[in-house]
C-alpha cells in the first residue's frame, strides 16, 4: 500500500509513540486524524502540525477511546471529513494497576471496538484495501512484573489480532491486521504516572522500575514509527507480531493450529 494521500487513524496520538506515528505518516504523505482524551494537548499539536504538514492534512478529535459512544462519535467525523480510512493504529493505552478495570477498558476494550470500527468502513473502500496495526508491547510476550493487568492487556492484544487477522485473510477481505511490540520508551507513560496509581497494590516495587530506567536500554518513538511502516506497506503482513527494542526488529513466531 502506497501512503501517499491516505487516510490514517491514530488514538492516543497527542503524544509519546502516538505523535510518532502521526508525524511519520505525515511525513510519508497520509492524511492524518489523531484522537486523545487529552483535549488540551491534542489541540496543541493539531495546530503545531497544521503550521508544518498545511491545514487540510491533519485534524484532531478528543475521545475517550474507553467510551462507545465517543469513539463511535469520533469515527463518524473523521469519515465525514476524510471520506473513508485506509490505515488505522489502535495506540492508545494506559498503566494503571490501581483502577485495573479502567485499564482493561482503554487497553483491551477500546483496541477492540477500534478494530472493529475501522474494520466496518474499511470493507467499503473503492481499492479493497486496509491496514491496522495493533500496538502492543514486549511486555505483551515476556511481562511487566509489576503490572499484571496492563501485562495482560497486551497478552490480549496479541492473541485478538492474530485471530482477526486470520479470519480477515479466511473471508478474503482484502484487510490486515498486524500487531507491534516495542520494548521500552521514554514516554509519560513510563515516567509521569503517579507511582501509586502506576502499580497498584505493587506499589512498594517501585525500585523495579528505577532498575529499568537504570539498565538504558530504551527505542526511541520515532524508530519505532518509523519501524512499522512495512506492516502497513507491504500487502503480504497479515496477522504478523513484529517486536522492536534495544537489540534491533524481529518477527515473532508463536505457535499455530496445525489443521488452520
Ligand atoms: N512507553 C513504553 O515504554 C511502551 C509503550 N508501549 C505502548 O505504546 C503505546 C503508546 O504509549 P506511550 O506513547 O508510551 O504512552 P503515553 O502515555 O506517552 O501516550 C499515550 C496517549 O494516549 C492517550 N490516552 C490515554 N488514555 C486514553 C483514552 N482512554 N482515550 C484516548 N486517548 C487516551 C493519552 O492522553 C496520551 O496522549 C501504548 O499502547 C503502550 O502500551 C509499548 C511498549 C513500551
Ligand atoms: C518493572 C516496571 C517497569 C515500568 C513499567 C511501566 C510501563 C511499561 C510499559 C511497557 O510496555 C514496557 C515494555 C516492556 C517491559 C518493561 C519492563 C520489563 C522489565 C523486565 C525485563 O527486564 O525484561
Amino acid at each position: 500500500m502506497d501512503l501517499k494521500n491516505k487516510v490514517a487513524v491514530v488514538t492516543g496520538g497527542a503524544q509519546g509513540l502516538g505523535r510518532a506515528f502521526v508525524e511519520v505518516l505525515l511525513k510519508q504523505g497520509s492524511n492524518v486524524a489523531f484522537i486523545d482524551v487529552n483535549e488540551p494537548l491534542g489541540k496543541e499539536l493539531k495546530a503545531t502540525l497544521a503550521e508544518e504538514y498545511g491545514p487540510g492534512r491533519v485534524e484532531f478529535y478528543a475521545a475517550d477511546v474507553s467510551s462507545k459512544e465517543e469513539f463511535i462519535g469520533a469515527f463518524k467525523k473523521i469519515v465525514d471529513r476524510f471520506g473513508h480510512i485506509d490505515i488505522m493504529y489502535n495506540n492508545a493505552a494506559v498503566v494503571n494497576e490501581n483502577d485495573w478495570e479502567k485499564t482493561i477498558a482503554i487497553n483491551m476494550t477500546g483496541l477492540v471496538r477500534g478494530t472493529y470500527l475501522a474494520l466496518q468502513y474499511m470493507k467499503d473502500n473503492p481499492d479493497g484495501k486496509g491496514a491496522i496495526i495493533n500496538i502492543s508491547s514486549t511486555a505483551g510476550l515476556c511481562y511487566v512484573p509489576t503490572a499484571p493487568i496492563y501485562t495482560a492487556t497486551k497478552y490480549a492484544v496479541v492473541g485478538f489480532s492474530r485471530a482477526i487477522a486470520a479470519v480477515a485473510m479466511k473471508s478474503n477481505l482484502g484487510l490486515r491486521i498486524n500487531t507491534l511490540c516495542p520494548g521500552v520508551m521514554k514516554t509519560n507513560l513510563l515516567s509521569s504516572s503517579n507511582i501509586e496509581d502506576h502499580f497498584g497494590q505493587f506499589s512498594q516495587l517501585e525500585e523495579l522500575k528505577e532498575m529499568v530506567l537504570e539498565r538504558n536500554d530504551f527505542v526511541k518513538p520515532e524508530d519505532v514509527a518509523m519501524a512499522s511502516l512495512p506492516l502497513v506497506i507491504d500487502e503480504s503482513k497479515n496477522g504478523k507480531i513484529l517486536k522492536i527494542d534495544a537489540d534491533g526488529m524481529e518477527f515473532i513466531s508463536l505457535p499455530e493450529i496445525p489443521a488452520m
